[in-house]
């Protein structure tokens, strides 16, 4: 009777383990090559052209072709600086827009089914970015982002309630008032870090070398901890190196789908070792906030970001009206956002910068000469901050740098909906949109024949002047979702150029490879070498 019981156990666990695979299977199948299949036929039959797909249903293997070609044949450029970067920093939609023309589909990354690429459109852009009040157009339901972002997060939540609460929650953190608050909190964490470099060079003599991207990025990070979580860079620390680890791996990864991250593959139990490691300190970060205001050593959670986010998570709770509560592993989500979007964003903003002005020393002279002109020569420190909008010439320049090397090169948007159309066509439910400001801000129809020359001069009468299409410049995006933070952003951009000028003369240093690289944000893949000298 036992052995009989046992065995009944045995079967009925058998199978329910294989129903349970053939179901993973099916499903795995479905999403990988059945619904690519269905859409890039649907899309194909609609006139448009594209990469053949492979029999895995994807153009995987020859992108990155493509894109291993393009690193043999492009030899890096040492000491100076070429602005056509297309080819080389998204070699295959590059090459892809040569053959197949200014919308064309593919399916290039594992995450995504299938996609249609109107990277050069100012035109697409204000129908899926601006115009989606229909909610035709979305954040992508499949994003390969979640590691790193956090599902719950901002930028990727897609259940418009939860976006809109969200977004009301920590819009008050970006407004101008608070944007001065953190300008303090700029200079309290640039003057000790300027100060160390001009020590370096003092002892190390004119025209030392020194790597910039290390330097901004302790700088951004020390800022970012302080401004949005109330801790410093060192106490961030883990969360940061762990972020940027999930950066390259997720770069690695080509964006698998969730069904691919669940297999037990090496970098799926990296990635996943390493977001536990970010969760972590996030967690200890937040159970911080929570005690300090348990033990009476705070009377509230604070106005910064991590204090507004706990205030209203708990608001949330309270409310008998809400069904759903908010977990703590929303809230770490909601942290994890900001740790990535509000980072490396800003970093890669500066470095760009820094290394155009080494590029252009006429440019240099003359901005450092507005910079005095503005500020005098004494309390300067304390003036900066306030004076930024003043800056007309690093103005011009910071827009132009964005327009060429804009940090985020690339935006994704799903039809979220049946019934879409895009330009008066028809598009299916679940097909990616890519976007590409990489490209838009080069598109000669909308910026001239000079589109891929660096003229700042271009933005003298303002962003509307410098192009003929609104939607044709988008930095920080466009529409509803446009960055929520791009006030403080440019304010931290422009002011630690500021006091970096103050400090410095600089150029760009022999061994500097201008090497520009896609990985999520568009980031010098050499860091950037400039030689200083203390003014
Ligand atoms: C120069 C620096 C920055 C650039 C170029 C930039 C660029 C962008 C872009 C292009 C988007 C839109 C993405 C999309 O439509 O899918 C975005 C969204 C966002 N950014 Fe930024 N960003 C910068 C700095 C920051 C900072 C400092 C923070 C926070 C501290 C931040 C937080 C966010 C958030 C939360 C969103 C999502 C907004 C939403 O979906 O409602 N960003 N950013």
């Amino acid at each position: 009777m036992a052995a009989g019981v046992s065995s009944l156990v045995f079967w009925t666990l058998s199978a329910a383990i294989f129903l349970n695979l053939v179901a993973y299977l099916v499903a795995l199948l479905r999403v990988t090559m059945w619904n690519p299949y269905k859409l890039h036929r649907i899309m194909r039959q609609r006139g448009y052209g594209g990469p053949p797909l492979s029999w895995t249903m994807h153009n995987r293997d020859e992108a990155a072709e493509i894109f291993l070609h393009s690193r043999t044949v492009l030899k890096p450029i040492f000491g100076t600086v070429d602005h056509n970067i297309r080819h080389r920093v998204l070699p295959h939609y590059f090459e892809w827009s040569r053959r197949y023309g200014r919308r064309f589909v593919c399916s290039p990354r594992k995450a995504s089914q299938c996609m249609l690429w109107a990277g050069t459109e100012a035109e697409v852009i204000r129908e899926v970015l601006v115009n989606s009040k229909t909610g035709f157009f979305g954040k992508s339901q499949t994003s390969s982002s979640d590691a790193l972002l956090g599902r719950g997060g901002l930028v990727l939540v897609t259940d418009f309630h939860e976006w809109s609460r969200q977004r009301r929650v920590v819009r008050p953190i970006f407004y101008a008032g608070k944007v001065k608050e953190t300008g303090s909190i700029m200079m309290e964490v640039a003057k000790p870090w300027l100060a160390g470099l001009a020590k370096k060079v003092e002892e190390n003599g004119a025209w030392t070398e020194v790597e910039m991207v290390q330097e901004i990025g302790m700088v951004t990070k020390d800022i970012l901890s302080r401004a949005a979580f109330g801790s410093d860079y060192l106490q961030g620390r883990k969360g940061f190196d762990g972020q940027q680890k999930l950066k390259v791996l997720e770069f690695a990864h080509g964006g698998a789908n969730a069904l691919l991250r669940r297999l037990p593959t090496k970098i799926n139990k990296e990635i996943r070792k390493t977001r536990e490691l970010v969760t972590k300190t996030l967690t200890e970060i937040i159970q911080e906030r929570r005690r300090s205001v348990e033990s009476g050593q705070r009377t509230s959670y604070g106005d910064d970001l991590l204090g507004v986010i706990l205030t209203d998570g708990e608001a949330h709770n309270a409310n008998s009206k809400n069904t759903t509560k908010c977990t703590d592993e929303q809230l770490v989500d909601q942290c994890r956002t900001f740790f990535f979007a509000g980072h490396d964003t800003v970093q890669v903003s500066i470095a760009w910068t820094l290394v155009l002005l080494a590029h252009y020393p006429e440019w240099q002279d003359r901005i450092r000469q507005e910079v005095f002109d503005v500020l005098g020569h004494e309390d300067v420190e304390l003036h900066a901050g306030t004076k930024l909008h003043k800056f007309n010439l690093l103005h011009q320049f910071v827009y132009e740098t964005m327009r060429l090397y804009p940090p985020v090169p690339q935006i994704i948007r799903q039809v979220v909906k049946d019934g879409a159309t895009l330009l008066g066509e028809p598009v299916p439910k679940s097909l990616d949109i890519l976007i590409e400001p990489l490209s838009v801000h080069r598109n000669p129809e909308y910026w001239g024949a000079d589109a891929e020359e660096f003229k700042p001069e271009r933005f003298a009468k303002g962003i509307s002047h410098a192009c003929s299409h609104p939607y044709a410049y988008i930095p920080f995006g466009a529409g509803p979702r446009i960055c929520v933070a791009q006030n403080q952003a440019m304010a931290e951009v422009l002011l630690i150029t500021v006091l970096f000028l103050m400090k410095f003369r600089f150029k760009l240093s022999p061994s500097y490879k201008h090497s520009p690289i896609h990985c999520i944000v568009l980031e010098p893949s050499s860091g950037v070498q400039l030689l200083l000298q203390k003014l």
